[in-house]
């Protein structure tokens, strides 16, 4: 983050982009994130700060957001997909100009929050398992992954990734590839390293 911005400046530009209900889920990932990475093995600071900026984007309009992406060399089916994953593709983007966010790691803990990827860093796994599971957090099976959370990273987000998977399907809606690819990653290397009982 540009050292000039302190932490009240941060926030309350981040509260500017967002409706109260989406900013408490923000302080709650922001908190969650902090709280796994400790427990896990990452930097604190960074999950805390990607958990505050992970959803900046969420409230913008569709327009505003699709400018973004449009001058940004991102895949066609980004933007021809649902445009529930624009947020965090564009949040990445802006966070850089608007708070002065440079590095890497941050970044893509943002860019990856929603739909993961193949070969998260253990970052974007913080950042991703803390949206789903952080308090404010309510659906069928949150509990599971909560639990999960709270031994084995990768199973918890293996866990919600395919959950999501299932709500798509069931939905008849599209499943963005980068989650099908994510899920079926961190499958195939749990069986690889002999984690994988069932
Ligand atoms: N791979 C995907 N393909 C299509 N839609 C997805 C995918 N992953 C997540 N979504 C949908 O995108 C929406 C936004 O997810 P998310 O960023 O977690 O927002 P929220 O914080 O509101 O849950 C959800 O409705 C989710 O079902």
């Amino acid at each position: 983050m540009n050292e000039r911005m302190d932490r009240e400046t941060l926030l309350a530009r981040v509260r500017a982009q967002m409706h109260d209900k989406r900013y408490q889920h923000t302080l709650g990932v922001a908190e969650t994130a902090r709280q796994l990475a400790i427990r896990f093995g990452a930097d604190p600071e960074k999950a805390e700060l990607a958990g505050f900026l992970h959803d900046y984007c969420k409230c913008w309009s569709i327009d505003k957001m699709h400018d973004i992406l449009v001058r940004h060399d991102l895949p066609q089916e980004l933007l021809q997909g649902e445009k529930e994953l624009w947020h965090a593709f564009a949040g990445a983007i802006v966070i850089q100009t608007e708070i002065g966010v440079t590095d890497p790691e941050i970044l893509q803990a943002v860019r990856y929050h929603t739909t993961g990827r193949v070969g998260m860093t253990l970052l974007e796994k913080v950042v991703c398992v803390a949206d789903y599971i952080e308090p404010n957090r309510q659906y069928p099976g949150v509990e599971q992954i909560r639990d999960l959370a709270q031994k084995d990273l990768d199973t918890a987000l293996s866990v919600a990734l395919g959950g999501t998977i299932q709500f798509l399907i069931e939905k008849q809606k599209t499943v963005f590839p980068l989650t099908l690819m994510a899920y079926n990653d961190l499958i195939s290397r749990r069986g690889r390293e002999g984690g994988f009982n069932g």
